[in-house]
């Protein structure tokens, strides 16, 4: 089962309630928000008051992104404000089994992402411990980058790995999915899709959302 997990970075910031209704409306299954904090990624996005605010225009998973150095800062202010599930990158976090129990110890599911160049040794001794891996296939920071096509063998790689260990755990994909990329990651194993441009630059959101889940 596909899910698409629109990313707020693309929406109208001056309406971003009204974008989150809008994406609920045409079918999204969570909601993407990508935390950027100026120094892990050269971006600036939202922080836990913001995430508290939109909390009250939906009841779909809040899916908070923290591309930031020091996520052990802002794991308790986002849960607190209505993440549901939290990723962190582990290129950020040296001590990673504390930081994936303290995120679930705020009741929050508990995530880790990889950069495009960052090899999947670095989550190998955690995979019992995480609800999902995020896998970038973009280098974190701007929404409408070209799709990195080295990710599809590691997509594959780690989806094996996960099947032979047969842990059920989501692996998400972000960056550059489009019509042309969704079906060659989701054919590696990704089974959670993260789409910004294709999304919010789509004239039909509906029928986007819809294109990209059934892209097989
Ligand atoms: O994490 C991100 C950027 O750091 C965005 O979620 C991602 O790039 C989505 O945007 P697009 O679909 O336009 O590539």
């Amino acid at each position: 089962m596909i899910r698409i997990a629109p990313s707020i970075l693309s929406a109208d910031f001056a309406q971003l309630g009204t974008e989150i209704k809008k994406l609920e409306a045409a079918g999204a299954d969570m909601i993407h928000i990508d935390v950027m904090d100026g120094h892990f990624v050269p971006n600036l996005t939202f922080g836990p008051p913001v995430v508290a605010a939109l909390r009250q225009f939906t009841a779909l998973t809040f899916d908070v992104h923290l591309m930031v150095n020091n996520p052990q800062d802002l794991i308790a202010p986002f849960a607190r404000a209505g993440a549901d599930l939290i990723t962190v990158h582990a290129e950020t976090a040296p001590h990673l089994n504390r930081l994936l129990q303290n995120i679930k110890e705020t009741g929050s599911k508990a995530a880790v992402a990889l950069n495009p160049a960052t090899p999947l040794s670095m989550v190998e001794e955690v995979l019992t411990e995480v609800d999902m891996i995020l896998v970038m296939s973009v280098n974190p920071g701007f929404g409408g980058q070209k799709f990195i096509p080295s990710v599809l063998d590691k997509l594959a790689r780690l989806r094996h790995e996960l099947d032979k260990r047969k842990l059920t755990v989501d692996l998400q994909v972000d960056g550059g999915i489009n019509a042309a990329t969704a079906p060659q990651v989701i054919a590696a194993g990704a089974n959670i899709l993260v789409a910004g441009s294709a999304v919010f630059g789509a004239p039909d959101m509906k029928a986007a959302i819809a294109m990209l889940r059934n892209a097989e």
